[in-house]
């Protein structure tokens, strides 16, 4: 299978389901304090995805309020895009028209124009943004999208938020239209009210298994023996999400660190080139007790991938795991939701508490 961005879907609907009406003015689901949360996910992710009719329908811009703004990305079929839409003239950033190929090849626009198959296929589109270093994919929507990218199986994270009041009019876009949806609940991981809207926040796929498995690791710190440095736990799993081993801080020696704990019980498992390790804390990327970082251990163990909750404190040394793992090619994750749970177990440590401000 090809590689793909982290799929984010973000939509605001009204209480019975409707992401507009009928009207030519755009409806504001969203309230104030929702739509300057909207500009700073936009300002955390590398593009952003509306459909060729939300160009059309809201003239969108698609800026960030925080951050750099992403790059913009929309799928058309019929190429009847307008250059002068606000899509194409704000930002100064790249902007890609996926349109199947025998309208790429005609399509001139103020924009890179990219032959996505006849016709679109949407898990090229995600390919080639992969390729060009897109790694979190915001898709906004509108009805048509949405449904394309769950019907397909192409969510990680969904962003739904519910405004307090009926739109009632048959002819008005649903958040998604029929089709056939993932089975089985999603995960819920937040729930946060911003004025009179509530965000839902679910995580599927991947990102839900990313959330338990990490919440597992965490709560595994909870076996560490009294420290007076880091307590963390740590899980590795193969492709299948079936774990392969277990570890947590001191759980032999008390100089031993939660990764290396359980990497040291996998050798060179031929499994390790396709697992993920989950850490409570990013792993170290250097040691005074030890020769190697659990950083080292992980890159020498040939594992592609990391997913974390909590970046190591400057307490005792200048971490640095995370870019030291990039760099080396392989994906960190970063869950900083979960991070409580790790300053939680780790509050004996100066200046640390349970809540972030610490
Ligand atoms: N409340 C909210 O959060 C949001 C609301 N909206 C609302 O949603 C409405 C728009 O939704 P909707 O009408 O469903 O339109 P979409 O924005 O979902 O765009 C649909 C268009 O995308 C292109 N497209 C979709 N799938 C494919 C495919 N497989 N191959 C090729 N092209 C494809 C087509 O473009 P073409 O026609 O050019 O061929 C299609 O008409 C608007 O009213 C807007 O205000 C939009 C975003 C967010
Ligand atoms: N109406 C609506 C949304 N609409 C989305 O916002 C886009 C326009 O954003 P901008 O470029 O900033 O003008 C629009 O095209 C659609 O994708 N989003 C929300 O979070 N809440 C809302 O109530």
């Amino acid at each position: 299978m090809s590689k793909r961005p982290y799929v984010l879907a973000s939509a605001a609907t009204s209480l019975d389901g409707y992401l507009d009406d009928t009207s030519d003015e755009r409806l504001l689901l969203s309230s104030p304090e929702d739509f300057e949360r909207v500009g700073q996910v936009r300002g955390g992710v590398d593009a952003i995805l509306v459909g060729a009719n939300t160009i059309r329908a809201d003239n969108p811009r698609l800026l960030s309020r925080s951050g750099p703004n992403p790059v913009k990305v929309t799928i058309t079929g019929s190429g009847k895009l307008d250059p002068e839409a606000g899509f194409f003239t704000t930002g100064d950033v790249e902007k890609l028209v996926y349109a199947p190929s025998s309208v790429a090849r005609r399509l001139e626009l103020p924009a890179t124009v990219v032959d996505a198959g006849e016709p679109l296929d949407i898990h090229r589109v995600l390919a080639d943004l992969a390729e060009r270093g897109i790694q979190r994919l915001m898709v906004e929507g509108g009805s048509a999208i949405h449904t394309l990218f769950f019907t397909e199986g192409l969510v990680d994270e969904l962003q739904l938020v519910i405004a307090p009041f009926f739109v009632g009019e048959a002819g008005a876009p649903r958040f998604v239209g029929p089709g056939s949806f993932p089975q089985g609940r999603m995960l819920l991981a937040e729930t946060r009210q911003l004025g009179d809207v509530v965000l839902l926040r679910y995580l599927t796929g991947q990102g839900a298994t990313d959330f338990t498995r990490l919440r597992e690791a965490a709560e595994l710190a909870e076996n560490c023996p009294p420290s007076t440095t880091f307590r963390v736990g740590s899980i590795v799993t193969d492709s299948r999400n079936t774990v392969l081993a277990t570890g947590f801080s001191g759980e032999t020696d008390p100089h031993d660190h939660a990764e290396e704990a359980a990497l040291a019980k996998l050798g060179n498992d031929p499994r390790l080139a396709e697992a993920t390790i989950y850490s409570s804390l990013e792993p170290c990327s250097s040691r005074a007790s030890r020769p190697l970082s659990c950083t080292r251990h992980i890159l020498d163990a040939g594992i592609p991938r990391v997913v974390f909750a909590w970046r190591e404190p400057n307490l005792f040394v200048d971490a640095q795991g995370t870019e030291l793992l990039r760099a080396a090619g392989r994906e960190v994750v970063e869950i900083p939701e979960l991070a409580y749970l790790v300053r939680r177990a780790n509050s004996h440590l100066p200046g640390v508490s349970e809540e972030p401000t610490a």
